[in-house]
């Protein structure tokens, strides 16, 4: 990879939209939390995630059955959420929507409801004015849930939309569960204020869900990868943000390599996609490498990545307030930084 391309990339500034909490643990976070868990769980002893590409999108889901094990508490969940969010600063995002699904532990009194105030209120410790980074929570529900659980997890989002929850999202194994079975909860998020983002086309097996999904309407989808006729006419007539996750699709075997990714066709059409890491601490990867294998794969020139990462300010769920103060920041770095840039990458890539 071209070294002043990952500089640059490194040095944009970023907008995260798809970022699961536990799925973005670095590997050393996840070996301390094995090191803190190992006597109590000595079974946990040799977990670690190996670094290679997977066969089947249905192995990656095995690896939360371990995770959750080691992140079963409520110190815990306020421990991953503040080193997930430093990860995340430190990397270059000053817009981060974190994902994550409560869930409850009744050995040690973590509750769904504890475990948002708890993501909250490490949240609270990072206002922009101090930390250069602004953060807002995305309530996950995994496609396995039952409505009533489904319905609890919104009433929870509602209830502390005032305090950073943005939005909520469903997300879980696509083999798993049917979208109608939640949609209800769905409507209701939507019809009080909540913004919606839907894993969408992961696999192809999912298909006969899209119609119903698109009802709703989503704010924004999630991958995107397999889509019928009818649900791509209307993703790209209604210009619906997709959150593009390249290495997640590639390392789950879902896209055969970046350079078959469907992201390439949606850039084409100035579709708006909004590069993201899915899960960075499972597929090792950070958002700047994302950026930078998007500009190798497709010969994108600076002025490109930089709108790329740009026009996801117009994609994120908070306000116009939000909006206003990203386009600046953005600009103003543009400005500081389009004068250094090395000439023959500022010229037009491929796309
Ligand atoms: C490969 N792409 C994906 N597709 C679908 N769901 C995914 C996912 N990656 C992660 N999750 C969902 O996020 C949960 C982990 O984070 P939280 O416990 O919520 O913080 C997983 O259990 C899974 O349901």
């Amino acid at each position: 990879m071209n070294g002043e391309i990952e500089k640059f990339s490194r040095e944009l500034p970023k907008i995260e939209l798809h970022a699961h909490l536990n799925g973005s643990l670095n590997p050393i976070t996840l070996q301390h939390l094995v090191d803190r868990k190992k006597e109590k769980k000595p079974h946990l002893t040799n977990f670690k995630i190996p670094n290679q590409k997977l066969e089947i999108i249905d192995d990656f889901f095995k690896y939360f059955k371990f995770i959750y094990q080691l992140t079963d508490d409520e110190e815990t969940v306020a421990y991953i959420t503040e080193t997930v969010i430093l990860d995340f600063h430190s990397d270059g995002i000053k817009y981060l929507e974190l994902r994550t699904t409560p869930r409850s532990n009744e050995e040690n009194g973590m509750t769904h409801e504890s475990y948002i105030r708890t993501v909250i209120s490490v949240i609270k410790k990072f206002p922009s004015s101090k930390h250069d980074i602004i953060v807002r929570l995305i309530v996950s529900i995994n496609r396995q849930s039952t409505l009533e659980d489904a319905i609890k997890i919104v009433d929870l989002a509602l209830k502390y939309k005032e305090t950073g929850v943005v939005g909520v999202d469903l997300c879980g194994d696509p083999s798993r569960g049917h979208f109608d079975n939640l949609k209800p909860a769905f409507i209701k998020a939507k019809d009080n204020g909540l913004k919606v983002t839907l894993h969408f086309g992961e696999v192809e097996s999912i298909i006969p869900e899209h119609a119903s999904m698109l009802t709703i309407p989503p704010d924004r989808i999630g991958h995107a990868t397999y889509l019928d006729p009818n649900s791509k006419r209307y993703i790209l007539f209604n210009k619906l943000p997709i959150e593009m996750c390249m290495t997640s699709n590639v390392m789950c075997n879902t896209v055969k390599d970046y350079q078959e990714h469907h992201i390439k066709d949606f850039l084409y059409a100035g579709h708006p996609c909004c590069l993201c890491t899915d899960d960075k601490g499972i597929f090792f990867s950070n958002l700047s490498t994302e950026y930078s294998i998007a500009a190798s794969t497709f010969s994108l020139s600076y002025q490109q990545l930089f709108d790329l990462s740009y026009q996801c300010i117009d994609c994120i769920f908070d306000g116009d307030e939000v909006k206003i103060h990203l386009r600046k920041l953005w600009n103003d770095w543009w400005e500081l930084c389009k004068p250094t840039l090395n000439t023959l990458n500022m010229k037009e890539g491929n796309i």
